[in-house]
């Protein structure tokens, strides 16, 4: 058996080896049809998509932003379920806290308990531990003992939470919240009534540009009172927008939204084109509810605040648990104006991906025409200087191109498929 070169040998001819890539001019009318048709698709991608979409010509900077909020309305209950707080409601009650970075937050819904003050009451019996007692049994009562969830320290006795209900004593902030639910439908409704001035400046520091979504050249009376509408081509620039409009915009329902409470975002998108007049580069609003509407558990959105007062002496609170809605105002976006940089740099990697056109046509015909034995064996040449072929010193006829430059007519192709020799 001929033994095949050592390791030793292999190496040296790897080493001394050379790779020319050789050009093989193909005359086929299939051959040339895809060449142009994957040529055509690359510079479609690179002028459509490159250029045109992603604006290749231009450079891009990101935005800087600031968001301030202000509400107007006054909202009254309309219902006489509800005691305390059937009472005339505005801004300054129902915005909690006055003012927030980047949203706002409106009650639309409450548990009020009013003049608590320390001292003992009974426990309330929702709190997620077992409270109940009686005059005679106070084993769920420790005195001293804490619970997590609840209002305050145990004295160890039991005490009437209601004419039917009797719970363990504690030390603390009294009465209690006397109900575990809010108030349905929720107290302040008409809420969606309400409006909201948004006043956002946006810069880009790259283009030493600033604009404020309150535009300049509107009228200052139409600004103020327009009303935000998306589906008109100037009022969908209004900066006053009523909360309803928000909600129904995201496609939730304000009665359910203002009963449980929820987050809704404000996107405010700015896509800017520096090319063009400054006018053109303008707030594109949308609205999302961002919490989970369906969630099996603690849906919605609620929070417990106090105020405190004093009165001949002692220190009193009103306890608010809130329910509303919290409306987020997240504000993106990016401007562009053209670089010759970036448009050099496409315009290069553009034509390299030209090169890719070669590669794929090489792919189909080497690999996936029925002639691709023909082709291969014309695009692959061994030239090895022990073998006397002397190709370059007598081309096989002259006038035509040979070695390196190989031109491929379909005739001869046909020819050799006469002869049975290529192809199946
Ligand atoms: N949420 C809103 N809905 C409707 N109009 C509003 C709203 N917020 C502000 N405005 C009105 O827009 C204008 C500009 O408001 P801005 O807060 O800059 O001025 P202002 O004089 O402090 O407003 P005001 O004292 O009325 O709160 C004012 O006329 C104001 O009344």
């Amino acid at each position: 058996m001929a033994e095949g070169p050592s390791v030793c040998q292999r190496i040296v001819q790897v080493v001394f080896e050379y790779d020319t890539p050789r050009i093989v001019h193909i005359k086929n009318k299939k051959v040339g049809l895809i060449n142009r048709v994957i040529q055509l698709g690359i510079i479609g991608y690179i002028i459509g998509w490159v250029f045109v979409h992603k604006k290749g010509y231009q450079d891009f900077g990101d935005i800087v932003s600031s968001v301030s909020t202000k509400l107007k309305g006054v909202a009254y209950p309309n219902r006489t379920d509800i005691g305390d707080l059937d009472r005339v409601w505005d801004i300054a009650g129902l915005v909690v806290p006055p003012q927030q970075r980047d949203g706002f937050f409106i009650m639309t819904n409450m548990i009020i308990t009013p003049d608590q003050r320390t001292t003992t009451c009974a426990e309330a019996p929702w709190i997620g531990y077992n409270v109940s007692c009686t005059e005679t049994d106070t084993s769920n009562c420790p005195a001293g003992h804490v619970e997590l969830t609840g209002n305050g320290m145990f004295t160890g006795n039991c005490a009437n939470f209601s004419s039917e209900v009797q719970t363990c004593e504690i030390q603390g902030w009294c009465p209690v919240e006397q109900q575990d639910n809010p108030p349905s439908p929720a107290v302040l409704e008409n809420a969606k009534e309400f409006t909201v001035l948004l006043k956002n400046t946006i810069s880009f520091p790259l283009f030493n540009f600033t604009k404020r979504n309150i535009l300049d050249d509107y009228d200052p009376g139409y600004l103020k009172n327009c009303r935000f509408n998306n589906s008109d081509p100037v009022d969908k620039y209004c900066p006053i927008i009523k909360l309803d409009t928000m909600v129904k915009e995201a496609n939730q329902d304000f009665t359910a939204l203002a009963e449980q409470g929820g987050i809704m975002g404000i996107f405010i998108v700015w896509d800017c084109n520096l090319d063009l007049h400054s006018n053109h580069c303008l707030p594109h609003y949308t609205f999302r509810r961002i919490d989970r509407a369906d969630s099996r558990f603690s849906a919605g959105y609620n929070f417990r605040y106090a105020r405190y007062y004093r009165e001949n002496g002692t220190d009193y609170r009103t306890l608010i648990k809130a329910y509303g809605i919290r409306f987020d105002v997240v504000v993106s976006g990016r401007a562009g104006k053209f670089n010759i940089i970036p448009l050099t740099m496409n315009i290069g990697s553009g034509l390299a991906l030209l090169g890719v056109a070669t590669i794929l046509c090489d792919i189909v015909v080497l690999y996936l025409l029925k002639k691709r034995y023909f082709y291969q064996e014309k695009k692959y040449m061994m030239v090895d200087d022990d073998d006397d072929l002397k190709l370059f010193a007598k081309p096989k006829q002259p006038g035509k191109l040979s070695g390196k430059y190989e031109q491929l007519e379909e005739d001869q192709t046909i020819n050799q498929h006469s002869n049975g020799s290529y192809g199946s």
